[in-house]
Parts: structure tokens; sequence; C-alpha cells
């Protein structure tokens, strides 16, 4: 269900919150990258942009699933994932941009004089660095990881810290994510949200099937009160 207070076009909001991966940046081509490494030097079959970008906005795990398949199980699963997460810190942004119209829109807010932050469930320790290499994300007024409190989305509790640091009522804040534990933290934290079809969904159909207030094909839809 959207929610049941009646959205506002979206400049009207004091505040709107980002997921990250799949939303404000396209980072899977550096994640697929860290990916390939470790199935390389495990000898297993690449996986093509294609499939991980499908999967990107889920972590490290599902990442390595899709690429050992069945082998998934028997893998030392800690180990695969500290291999994957030592490739990615090292190259967090020699691929990653912003999706196309985030920064006309973050430049949009600001000048409106809407806040903007960023919560994500990346670990801090892989967020902080990521967000300092992109210029556009420098406005930030807060930026939240998945390990910043005792809980991650689907959880509100990240998202309703972020309004306290921001000091916004969280019904006249948007939060905009490509996947549905985004829709849900939101939903539960009593904000509207957007769904980013532009980010790494399952499908359009499956993805309004989660019931965002707005679905948004391009961050410029904005703009347009879609
Ligand atoms: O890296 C993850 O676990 C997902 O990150 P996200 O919440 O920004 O999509």
């Amino acid at each position: 269900m959207a929610s049941s207070h009646t959205p506002l076009t979206p400049f009207e909001y004091d505040a709107f919150l980002f997921d990250l991966d799949g939303t404000l940046l396209d980072t899977a081509d550096d994640l697929g990258a860290a990916l390939n490494a470790v199935l390389k030097s495990e000898g297993v079959a690449q996986v093509t942009p294609e499939a991980y970008r499908k999967v990107a906005s889920n972590g490290a795990g599902a990442l390595l699933e899709l690429g050992f398949k069945a082998q998934w199980a028997s893998q030392p699963q800690t180990e695969r994932i500290k291999q994957l997460v030592c490739h990615y810190s090292q190259n967090l942004a020699t691929h990653t941009r912003c999706f196309e119209g985030i920064e006309s829109l973050l430049i949009a807010l600001e000048n409106q004089g809407i806040k903007w932050g960023i919560m994500t469930n990346k670990p801090g320790f892989l967020t902080d660095p990521l967000v300092a290499a992109i210029p556009a994300l420098k406005n930030a007024h807060v930026v939240i990881s998945g390990d910043t409190l005792t809980e991650a989305k689907p959880s509100p509790l990240p998202l309703l810290h972020c309004t306290k640091l921001m000091n916004v009522d969280p019904k006249r804040c948007l939060y905009i994510g490509d996947a549905q534990r985004d829709i849900e933290a939101g939903k539960a934290a009593g904000m509207h949200t957007a769904t980013a079809l532009w980010g790494y969904i399952p499908s359009i159909d499956e993805a309004k099937g989660w019931e965002a207030d707005f679905n948004w094909h391009s961050p410029i839809d904005a703009f347009n009160h879609i």
C-alpha cells in the first residue's frame, strides 16, 4: 500500500533522502569488477554486466551467490566476501558515476533550500571514501551507512536517524531507492517514497508492485510531478 497521507509535489518536501547504490550512483561496474576478480582467482566463469546489474544493490553475498551459482553453498563464504570487499575497496570509484539527471536534481534541491542526504546499507568504511570521491555528493546534509546504527534497512531506524539529524519531520521527507527494502523502510518511517526505476531493479513491473508513492524512470521525473 502507498502511504496513507497525501503525497506532496516533489519540491514541496522539506528533505529528500537517497539510497546510494543504484539510486544516486551507478556503482555496478566497480562491484562487478570486484566480483569477477574473485571468480577469476577461483577459476569460475565471469559474470556479465547485464547479470550483475540486477543484484548490484543487494551486497557482496548476493553478487557472489550469482557468480558461484550452485557452488556458493560449499564456499568459505566469509573469506570470499572479504576477498570481494578487498578488491572493491581499492577501486571504489574507477567506473562509478552519478546516474544521468542526479546532479541536476541535487542542484535544484540546493537552489530551493531543500535538504538532502544519503542512507545506504553499505558499510561506512566503503560509503565514506566513495561519497568523498564524487564531487556532486559533497553537499549531503547527512550520510548514514548500514552499520551506523545496530539496524539497517528495511528497518526504519536509520532513516529516522537521518531526519532527526536534519531536523525535519519524516512526513515531510521523501525517500528514493531502487530496492524493495528501501520502499519498505521509507514507509515504515512514515515517509513518502519514490522507486528509482533507473536503478538495479528486478523488472519495472515488479518494482511498481512495491507501491511507492512515486515511480520515477529518471531523476528528472522529480521535476515533472510524476
Ligand atoms: O551495499 C549494499 O549493501 C546496498 O547499498 P544501498 O543500500 O546503497 O543500495
